[in-house]
């Protein structure tokens, strides 16, 4: 598992480690780090071209120590100081002594342009806003520069702690960070600006600490994903029931029967008006022209794909005492007070648009704060929610404790029916027992995979991904 922790709690445990250590050993530890990084990006550090952009706190002091160990190892080293009077003097020392010159802020963009390597110690997790306006010119001269950009600690002007970006930002080609993952490295729009991101362990103990988010990695799915047993029959696998489609849409049915079908699940019952549709495509599905109360046994349900202005399947579903997975039309038609009293967990799948329509926000304040959207949404309707996008989120019911964050998505997955195909998969994860977060997560978690083994490089349709998800759940539980 991967985890990310927040600047306050970074902070107690630097504290804790500081008065344990020889004063400025951390920073020499995160200093030794970043230059072995530099140094790994250069290939060659001899004769190379590094300019360091610093700022006035420690994430400046980081980019000193590090270029003064460039510059013993024969780079030629220009710091760039923004704010002269309030760089970190030692680190300022060090790097003099080691043969490293010095310039104001006014030179940096011309020194930029001619780099091979840029360091951006600007500011680090002391930062607030986007970048301040004497900042701008070299985080821009930084972009169009050939110069490889390696971010200290965080590219400056991202919010560390949620993942927005306000105003200009320094875009990386590398981010070093220390200590633990910031949560704005994994959430976007900030995780764009941080390119690759290498960990660098300093010693922080953080273990007995709840992180802000975990990303779950190839073992913790394949921990989680259920296996039959020699006695398994399809009711033990599990049922998952779908209630999708209409007359308009009966496509998003063969999507997330598609999905279901790939889950777990050991059957597969369909209810609405595109049984003709799913069972010409998936003759395995149980299918049923009653209601979803009447459709027989299932362990979970999957509302809302296709649903149109079906609100009475959805009021149908919501009342049924099994895990519920709510997506698409039935985030908007189902009752909020009838989803808050259910006993039986809940799941919601929104993409940002439909989170803004439930929260009365615009979708762009959805999108660049992904983090606060999906803990104010779970804290609202008592569900776990689940916010697709680049970067899917999944937070639990109530919106407390870690939000789990799924990295395996792909670009290529923004196209129409993908969410369809999520539903079914998650749907089926929950009927074959999977709590709502695990569901949520693996599925997302497989989603992607499946979506970047299918697409390697190209356009791919939903039923492709669908299709890709045997391929992920293999990729997964046999380790990578
Ligand atoms: N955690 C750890 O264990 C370790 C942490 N370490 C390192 O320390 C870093 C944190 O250092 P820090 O606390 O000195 O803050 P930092 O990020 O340098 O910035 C503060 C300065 O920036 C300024 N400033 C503020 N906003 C700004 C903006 N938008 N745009 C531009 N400038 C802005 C602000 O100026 P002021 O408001 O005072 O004028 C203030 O002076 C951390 O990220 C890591 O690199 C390692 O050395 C070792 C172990
Ligand atoms: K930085």
């Amino acid at each position: 598992m991967r985890t990310a922790y927040s600047v306050e709690t970074v902070r107690t445990a630097e504290r804790e480690l500081m008065a344990r250590l020889p004063e400025g050993a951390l920073m020499q530890r995160a200093a030794a780090g970043l230059a072995a990084a530099c140094a790994d990006l250069l290939g060659r550090v001899y004769g190379s071209r590094v300019v360091l952009l610093v700022g006035s706190g420690d994430n400046g002091g980081d980019a000193l120590y590090a270029g003064a160990r460039l510059a013993r190892r024969g780079a030629g080293v220009t710091a760039v100081l923004l704010n002269p009077e309030r760089a970190h003097a030692g680190g300022l020392a060090a790097l003099r002594r080691a043969g490293g010159t010095v310039a104001g802020a006014g030179q940096g963009e011309g020194l930029v342009a001619r780099a091979d390597l840029v360091v951006d110690g600007i500011v680090g997790i002391g930062g607030k806003g986007g970048l301040r306006p004497e900042a701008v010119p070299l985080a821009v001269a930084a972009e169009r520069s050939r110069a490889a950009v390696v971010a200290v600690d965080l590219p400056s002007g991202v919010d560390a702690d949620t993942g927005e970006v306000r105003g200009a930002a320094v875009r990386a080609d590398l981010t070093v960070t220390f200590g633990t993952h910031k949560p704005g490295l994994l959430i976007d729009p900030a995780r764009e600006y941080a390119g690759s991101v290498r960990l660098v362990d300093i010693g922080l103990e953080l273990e007995a600490v709840p992180p802000e988010l975990e990303a779950l990695q190839h073992a913790d799915v394949a921990r989680l994903l259920p296996v039959p047993g020699a006695e398994s029959d399809k009711y033990r696998r599990g049922v998952v029931g779908i209630a999708a489609g209409s007359a308009r849409y009966p496509g998003a049915a063969v999507l997330a029967v598609s999905g279901a079908l790939r889950g777990g699940a050991g059957a597969v019952r369909y209810v609405g008006p595109a049984a003709d549709a799913v069972i010409a495509r998936f003759p395995e599905t149980l299918v049923s022209d009653q209601g979803p109360a009447k459709a027989g046994r299932v362990q979970a349900w999957v509302v809302g794909p296709g649903a149109g202005e079906d609100a009475a399947t959805v009021a149908e579903v919501v009342a049924a005492d099994v895990p519920v997975l709510i997506d698409a039309d039935g985030l908007r038609l189902a009752e909020p007070a009838a989803v808050r009293g259910r006993t039986a967990p809940t799941l919601m799948t929104p993409h940002a648009g439909e989170a803004a329509a439930l929260l009365g926000v615009s979708r762009e304040e959805v999108e660049g704060g992904r983090l606060a959207a999906v803990r104010e949404l779970a804290g609202r309707y008592g569900a776990v929610v689940l916010l697709k996008g680049s970067t899917t989120l999944v937070a639990s019911a109530g919106g407390q404790g870690a939000v789990r964050v799924n990295a395996t998505g792909t670009s290529w997955l923004a196209t129409a029916g993908s969410g369809d195909v999520l539903s079914g998969l998650a749907g089926s994860l929950l009927a074959a027992g999977l709590s709502a977060v695990d569901a949520g997560s693996c599925a997302a978690y497989l989603h992607g995979l499946a979506g970047r083994l299918t697409a390697d490089g190209a356009p791919v349709g939903a039923h492709d991904v669908a299709a890709g998800v045997p391929a992920a759940w293999r990729d997964v539980v046999r380790g990578g």
